[in-house]
């Protein structure tokens, strides 16, 4: 057992923990590292250092505000990455945000709280995954959660967790989404009351968020660090402090120890752990480290003049994730959230939310949703719906699974001209086919890897896209809406923000919406399967108890491990997989 320690909250000086030693070093604060680092110290006899490269979430305002998350984007809460130029997108760089700070991109996120498909997990354990399938992880996605109903969206209680720390509800709600979600059952979608229980997402429905009873983001963060944690002498957070490499035995067969620095130019500092060194750096971070420590594909390295320690080739390889387009529809006065653009019209909202927790400032932008497959004969039964969907490939993960997802937020996503108002239905794919890879550039921990997610590259993406830029489309032409939308017959001036919002589903030209797509796709930011679990070391990085292959006392836990994409937001799952793995963690060391 490791040394305990007396401070409380804490620390951004490494120096002082030089001559410490810990039992688990858990490198990364975000998502996974908060559930882990929580977890694993409520065993007093355990010590427990978490690293973060960013800093404190306690004082982050803008974090705390469902409403106000985009404004993190870009923020020195971000890792501000952006990816190489995409050959499906004409050649544009897409912005790659991640949370830097305690609670990862679950503090600058949508907040939306979705469990995904069940089928998404059986396809893991159908891959040899011993315990990753939907039966073995249900349990540990409602352990955490505190569920609060809300009396206007009823929802058998039994699915949901209630005892957990990590508060989710279905917060505020637009008119203009409610009449949206009418629109959508109007074109043959099945509204379900919930997304979170073993039937699956299929339907249309109102988005649960993490937002707590005070109106506030109820981050891993606030739920797992709290004052509580905090106090345990067996937990020390280090906060603005990179760690830059992972230190091996000198026959580099065990993991012993991390390299941290404050920047740059700052001393580097060597701390140990007598038991586990746990990476929970996210899908870009986790890789990037293992690489620059001479963990990865032998060539590569070489070329960097990084000392391999492990040839393992899908290191950064399996880059999966969400590509979106935003579609932007015109909409009347009164019944969007563009008013808050306006300072002074912002002014109640705010003043309402930090008064009572309540109004729209709850709302986490995007509050509601349409899961679909895209070859549903009941939905895309049109000649135009690209052409007779040859294009189309199955790469759903069950015949209950979605592959395509339609989100609406009550505000335009892009500046408008004059008068403002916007609502925005963004398609997405969740089971997009293309994959991509990320690489180091340098051996420096402090240059930014090479993200090359190659959105579209797959034609049969296309495909899809266009099938959930038509369904959209078609929802926005529902009588419900009718009310609150400002829509021109049938416009296709493809230089008009409002294209192709405007434009009729039934004739917009094929080549006139790809062109569309290519120049406005971009990420939902849900990357994920860069550290991938597999059962060998030829097709995956770590086995099924997420240890790295080949190497003592390395884990990787967080969602790198993803071998398959997730068909809905990834927030969960990823909290689900740290919750067992603590648990699994824990029960060893007895
Ligand atoms: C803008 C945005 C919106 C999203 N919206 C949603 C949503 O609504 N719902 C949903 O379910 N998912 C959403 N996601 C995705 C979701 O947030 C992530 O999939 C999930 O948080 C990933 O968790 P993680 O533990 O793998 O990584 P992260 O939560 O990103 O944590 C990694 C942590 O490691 C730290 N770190 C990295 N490198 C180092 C290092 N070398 N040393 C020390 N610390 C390091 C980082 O600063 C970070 O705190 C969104 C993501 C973004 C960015």
């Amino acid at each position: 057992m490791g040394a305990s320690f007396s401070q409380s909250s804490y620390v951004s000086d490494a120096s002082t923990l030089v001559d410490q030693h810990y039992d688990y070093i858990i490198v990364g604060g975000g998502t996974a590292g908060c559930v882990l680092a929580s977890r694993l110290s409520e065993d007093p006899s355990l010590s427990v250092l978490l690293v973060e490269a960013g800093g404190s979430h306690e004082k982050e305002t803008l974090s705390k505000i469902p409403l106000a998350a985009a404004q993190l984007l870009k923020s020195q809460r971000d890792w501000c990455y952006m990816t190489e130029p995409q050959s499906a997108l004409n050649g544009r760089k897409i912005n790659y945000a991640r949370g830097k700070m305690l609670g990862g991109s679950a503090s600058i996120n949508a907040l939306v709280y979705q469990h995904c498909s069940p089928s998404d997990f059986d396809e893991w354990e159908s891959k040899g995954l011993v315990g990753w399938g939907y039966s073995s992880l249900a349990p540990y996605l409602r352990k955490s959660e505190k569920f609060t109903p809300n009396p206007l969206y009823p929802v058998d209680i039994k699915h949901r967790g209630t005892a957990g720390v990590w508060h989710t509800t279905y917060g505020y709600t637009h008119d203009i989404c409610d009449k949206w979600m009418e629109a959508a059952q109007a074109v043959g979608i099945t509204r379900i009351p919930d997304f979170n229980t073993p039937q699956g997402s299929l339907g249309v429905t109102k988005f649960v968020t993490f937002v707590d009873q005070g109106g506030q983001r109820s981050s891993p963060a606030t739920a797992f660090l709290t004052k509580d944690v905090l106090k345990r002498k067996n937990l020390t957070v280090l906060v603005n402090s990179l760690t830059t490499r992972i230190l091996f035995s000198d026959d580099g067969s065990r993991a012993i120890g991390i390299e941290v620095a404050a920047g740059e130019t700052s001393p580097r500092y060597q701390i140990s752990a007598s038991r586990e060194i746990i990476l929970a750096a996210g899908a870009v971070n986790s890789p990037q480290l293992l690489m620059l420590s001479g963990i990865g594909h032998k060539e590569e390295l070489g070329k960097l003049n990084i000392p391999v320690v492990k040839h393992l080739p899908h290191v950064g390889k399996n880059l999966l994730d969400h590509p979106m387009v935003p579609v932007i529809f015109r909409a009347k006065d009164g019944y969007t959230l563009d008013y808050m653009q306006n300072p002074i019209k912002a002014i109640p909202v705010m003043l309402r939310w930090f008064l009572t927790g309540t109004g729209p400032a709850t709302s986490n932008g995007g509050e509601a949703v349409v899961f679909v497959r895209s070859d549903d004969k009941t939905l895309f039964n049109s000649k135009v719906d690209d052409e007779d969907g040859s294009g189309l490939i199955d790469n759903t993960s069950g015949p209950d699974a979605p592959d395509l997802e339609i989100g609406i937020a009550p505000a335009s996503f892009r500046p408008l001209p004059r008068p403002k108002n916007g609502m925005t239905l963004i398609p997405i794919l969740v089971r997009p086919v293309s994959t991509g890879y990320l690489s180091l550039v340098s051996s420096s921990p402090f240059d930014k890897p090479s993200i090359n997610p190659e959105f579209l590259v797959n034609p049969a993406d296309m495909s899809m896209m266009k099938r959930g830029v038509r369904l959209a489309l078609r929802t926005a032409r529902g009588l419900a809406l009718k009310p609150m939308l400002d829509l021109k017959p049938d416009s296709n001036d493809t230089k008009d923000i409002y294209y192709p919002g405007d434009a009729d589903p039934e004739t917009i030209s094929n080549a006139d919406l790809e062109e569309w797509i290519r120049n406005n796709c971009e990420t939902v930011n849900h990357c994920a399967g860069t550290a991938r679990m597999g059962t060998s070391e030829e097709d995956s990085v770590v086995d099924h108890n997420l240890k790295v292959w080949g190497i003592n006392n390395l884990r990787v836990v967080d969602a790198s491990v993803f071998p398959t994409m997730v068909s809905g937001h990834p927030t969960a799952p990823v909290v689900a997989i740290a919750e067992r793995m603590s648990d699994l963690i824990t029960k060893d060391t007895k």
